[in-house]
């Protein structure tokens, strides 16, 4: 997958955006990591999140993907919320699980173990701070690991003798997971009636886009004036996120505020990424979404991105926009393309490739 990595390689990030805080050695939240303390974020392309509403009493629907009806299911889910859990996902558990116990484990090394993998100022791959931190004026309360194809060269830099069952059990889960991922778009793109070869003969393809990302929020000493991972929304057509059971994750709900999205063992968290915001001509929403830390749990979670090739061309398919009173919104664009712009400007990159 060197496209990618080639997407990243042109927009190069000073170590000061890559290299993590050594959290064990802070007793107090340096200024900065202390972020305002209002709920209020601005995020360009979504409007600004405020928290209008108390979203707390809310949440997306659980989805069984056995269910006769998963595909209405999944794509009213799609529609109202851009996100969902999914239970009878085919993943097993304790591939999950061991998934789960090997981010643990790397995370709790010592600093100077885990920098021998860092994340080079042009890479995609490593170990380092998350690739939205030069948007924001203060830093996160994260540390993650990305893994493009083969973990196999960072994973010998952190245990040069003992990687092996690593590499195996992050490998396994990227199979399954683009199993799953690519059964999930064939749904969604039947739910919106598109079925035109050339739109869909890439998914199975070899040469899909897809990566997998360790995420890791230590226990903070401030929580309320600490933030996970910003608001954001995901790059690639979908995410298929596990989450620790530690809660944290916040999905943006018009209307209703930061929604939690509690944690279920038994489910994986599936949210659209822009790929498909594009391609649904926004009438599926962006999702918006971030992370809060809390004062005694560590929290971790995977997530694994799909898209497809980056020689695809995106564009809003001819059924949604019929469906749409205000036409095309959004211009054709290759994949390779959206992710170079979404790297240089984040938020704005869907308001950069409206009509
Ligand atoms: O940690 C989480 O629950 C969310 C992670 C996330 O949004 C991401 O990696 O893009
Ligand atoms: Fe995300």
């Amino acid at each position: 997958m060197a496209t990618l990595s080639e997407a990243y390689r042109d927009l190069p990030l000073s170590l000061r955006h890559i290299i993590p805080l050594d959290f064990s050695s802070v007793g107090s939240l340096p200024d900065s990591h202390a972020w305002p303390q209002s709920d209020h974020f601005s995020f360009v392309n979504g409007g600004s999140c405020t928290g209008s509403g108390d979203g707390a009493g809310s949440s997306i629907p659980v989805i069984d993907l056995l269910d006769p009806n998963a595909m209405e299911l999944i794509g009213l889910a799609c529609e109202n919320w851009g996100a969902f859990q999914l239970r009878n996902h085919g993943i097993p558990l304790n591939l999950i699980e061991e998934v789960e116990l090997e981010a643990k484990h790397l995370f709790a090394l010592p600093p100077e173990q885990k920098l021998k993998a860092l994340r080079s100022p042009g890479g995609a791959t490593g170990y380092g701070r998350a690739r939205i931190t030069p948007f924001f004026p203060k830093y996160m309360w994260h540390e993650g690991f990305t893994i493009v194809g083969s973990p196999s060269d960072d994973a010998k830099k952190i245990w040069p003798n003992d990687s092996v069952r690593f590499c195996y059990l992050m490998e396994e889960y990227q199979k399954q997971m683009k199993v799953l991922a690519e059964q999930l778009t064939r749904i969604i793109f039947k739910f919106l009636n598109i079925y035109e070869e050339e739109k869909i003969n890439w998914i199975g393809s070899a040469n899909n886009l897809e990566a997998v990302q360790l995420n890791s929020y230590p226990p903070c000493p401030e929580p309320n004036r600490a933030m996970g991972l910003a608001p954001h929304t995901d790059t690639f057509l979908l995410t298929i996120l596990h989450q620790s059971q530690t809660t944290g994750l916040q999905i943006f709900k018009e209307g209703s505020g930061w929604v939690p999205v509690h944690p279920d063992p038994s489910a994986l968290v599936v949210n659209i990424g822009d790929l498909f915001h594009i391609i649904s001509n926004a009438r599926f929403p962006c999702v918006v979404h971030r992370v809060t830390v809390n004062r005694t749990h560590q929290r971790y979670s995977v997530a694994y991105f799909h898209g497809p090739p980056v020689d695809y061309v995106v564009s809003p398919f001819s059924t949604t926009v019929l469906d749409n009173k205000s036409g095309v919104r959004f211009r054709a664009v290759t994949v390779k393309e959206y992710i170079a712009i979404k790297a240089r400007n984040l938020g704005e990159a869907l308001s950069l490739i409206s009509t």
